[in-house]
């Protein structure tokens, strides 16, 4: 291989839309693809929460040249994990074990601050010089971003970060909630050329070389507006530390009946002893074909979708994975309270604070 191979952040809040996007912009059928264009294609590495990995089930047109870093936060713990990712994906690509490849995208959790990454990937020896920064781009979701800019310094952070902001689930907000939001990522982000993800004619385009390198070279200065913003260093060591937060994984063999388990998240969702942030799942309903995503942003479900890459006949039913991420004021109650969404179901809960070890 020749050349620095250039890496690209895909960051934003938890429940954004970030795979979403992701396949978006790998999707072969999309106007202009970063894929198709691509001299060798796009390696995908990600992070998730959570005791088993979902996402790189739902990440399309990819095949298998997607890394899963597991059970803990890119921005501090798997730091390591993720240098020596693409130390080995670099190494087996030089001695020809897996093709070469054009670019990796790095999908971060929806909590992490993309700054250590960044910091990681422009200078970390063995990697700056094999591999180029080359950009941040962070999904602001539509309908609940506003909420995530005051409530989570994490957000305002994955935001000024960003070299471009990409507004989601514009078609379920308000359109004054969609405005007030682009002016609200404005006064944070002025150098960030902001996209809505429905209807973005540029979008498909974020991947390519250089197209985000403009605000690369902007990132210096947005440092020092987040510093003013949020008081310097002090402020950036929150986001990092996650101890407010717990994951719990429920995972079980039996088939899940649908009508009790809506039941259940549904009373789980509206109890407002529970701060949910995000519910996301592969279920395995009696009677399916395929495996279902479930995925709930806040106290919102989304509907839920067979997985055409999980059919019945083809993998044996019944690994059910169900990932909860909450607030940790409701920790010691959680287990009680989702009993009901997988009877049975074998439980693993990590705190936000261990991810920091
Ligand atoms: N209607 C609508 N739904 C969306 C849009 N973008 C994402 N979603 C839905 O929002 C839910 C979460 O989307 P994901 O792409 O999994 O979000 P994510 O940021 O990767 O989630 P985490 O990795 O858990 O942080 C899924 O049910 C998506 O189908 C959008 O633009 N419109």
């Amino acid at each position: 291989m020749s050349g620095r191979i250039p890496v690209t952040v895909v960051s934003g809040f938890l429940g954004s839309g970030k795979t979403t996007l992701l396949n978006r912009l790998l999707a072969p059928a999309d106007a202009g693809p970063a894929q198709a264009q691509a001299a060798a294609p796009i390696v995908v590495i990600v992070n998730e929460l959570g005791a088993v990995g979902l996402d790189h089930a739902w990440v399309r047109h990819i095949g298998d040249r997607i890394v899963l870093l597991e059970s803990g936060c890119i921005c501090c713990s798997v730091r390591g994990e993720l240098v020596g990712a693409l130390r080995d994906l670099f190494l087996a690509a030089l001695h020809r074990k897996m093709p070469a490849f054009s670019r990796v995208v790095i999908e971060t959790t929806g909590i992490a601050d993309p700054a250590p990454i960044i910091y990681t990937l422009k200078y970390e020896r063995f990697l700056s010089d094999r591999y180029a920064y080359d950009g941040c781009i962070s999904v602001v979701d539509g309908v609940h971003g506003a909420q995530q800019l005051r409530q989570e310094p994490v957000a305002v952070q994955q935001a000024v970060l960003a070299d471009a902001l990409v507004i989601s689930k514009t078609d379920l907000a308000a359109v004054d909630t969609v405005a007030a939001l682009e002016r609200s990522l404005r006064a944070l982000n002025p150098g960030a050329p902001q996209y809505l993800a429905q209807d973005a004619p540029g979008l498909p385009d974020l991947l390519r070389a250089g197209s985000l390198r403009a605000g690369v070279a902007g990132l210096q200065s947005r440092r020092g507006l987040w510093d003013g913003l949020r008081g310097g260093s002090a402020a950036r060591g929150l986001p990092a530390a996650h101890g407010d937060i717990e994951v719990l994984t429920m995972a079980s063999d039996a088939a899940v009946r649908r009508p009790a388990f809506i039941k259940a998240i549904s009373a789980l969702l509206a109890d407002s002893g529970v701060e949910l942030l995000r519910v996301k799942g592969m279920l395995w309903f009696e009677g399916d074909s395929h495996a279902s995503a479930v995925h709930a942003v806040h106290r919102q479900l989304y509907p839920m979708e067979p997985m055409e890459t999980h059919a019945r006949a083809a993998q044996s039913p019944g690994a059910s994975v169900l990932v909860l991420i909450f607030r940790a004021a409701a920790g010691p109650l959680m287990p009680d309270k989702v009993a009901q969404l997988l009877p049975g179901a074998q439980l693993s809960l990590s705190s936000g604070r261990n991810f920091a070890q």
